[in-house]
């Protein structure tokens, strides 16, 4: 089986079991972002489910729509029982980094107010710490007019700012939120993630960062032979 087929059936796996333990008919749900997330809505359609869906991103609204599935919002539906969310990378004790499609804002918001976060992903997002597999840095959603001092304040707490550029277009990534996205780039070990997690949040102009810390209540992790790892703290 090439690399490709053996992580996709990875990510399947971790989602259709944490949709599986989790969702029950008359939840309602958040749905998060990323290519391990679509198993997790293949899955609630293939069975019938009774949902409502709360959305973190475009592409996630398209998900639920595609897919046949009552769509809400957090106007009409601000509190949820479960959200499922993919990961970049997930340490030993549940700290994550998110937001590698630019999406953490929005699946932050919806996080926040579910009663349970569960993670999907393949076995390349478990880690010990933090920086381990993950090149990328920690995501930050900044607003356009205040990237370039965002930028140096984010040096001076020793990680590399590298603005986000967008692909088959000139310029910089831009958010569904209209907003531009820093990647912090860090030699690990981080020092005191949660205390790092607040003191980028504190800069002026940065809207989110991709930390979520003391969120996520279970890890589900999709290894190679189709079986899934899961990790409740
Ligand atoms: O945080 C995210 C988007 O902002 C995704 O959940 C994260 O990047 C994981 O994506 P994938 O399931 O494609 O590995």
């Amino acid at each position: 089986m090439g690399d490709k087929l053996v992580l996709d059936n990875a990510k399947k796996a971790a989602a259709y079991k944490a949709v599986d333990e989790y969702v029950k008919d008359g939840m309602n749900v958040g749905i998060g972002s990323g290519s391990t997330i679509k198993y997790a809505v293949d899955r609630i359609k293939e069975l019938g489910l009774k949902v409502t869906c709360v959305p973190t991103s475009f592409q996630s609204t398209q998900l639920i729509i595609e897919a046949g599935l009552v769509l809400s919002d957090l106007s009409r539906t601000p509190k949820l029982h479960v959200t499922i969310d993919g990961a970049d990378e997930c340490d030993k004790d549940f700290n994550i980094i998110k937001g590698g499609g630019a999406c953490q804002l929005q699946e932050k918001c919806v996080a926040y107010v579910s009663d349970t976060l569960l993670i999907v992903a393949d076995y390349t997002k478990d880690s010990v710490q933090l920086g381990d597999t993950w090149k990328k840095g920690i995501p930050i959603e900044v607003i356009p007019m205040a990237y370039v001092p965002v930028m140096k304040k984010l040096e001076s707490l020793s990680l590399k700012p590298v603005l986000r550029m967008a692909v088959n277009k000139a310029g910089p990534v831009v958010s569904d939120n209209g907003n531009f996205i820093i990647d912090a780039i860090f030699t690990p070990p981080l020092q005191n993630i949660p205390q790092l997690a607040i003191d980028i949040k504190m800069i002026p102009g940065v809207v989110e960062t991709g930390l979520f810390i003391n969120m996520a209540k279970k890890l589900y992790f999709g290894q190679k032979d189709g079986s899934v790892i899961s990790k409740t703290l």
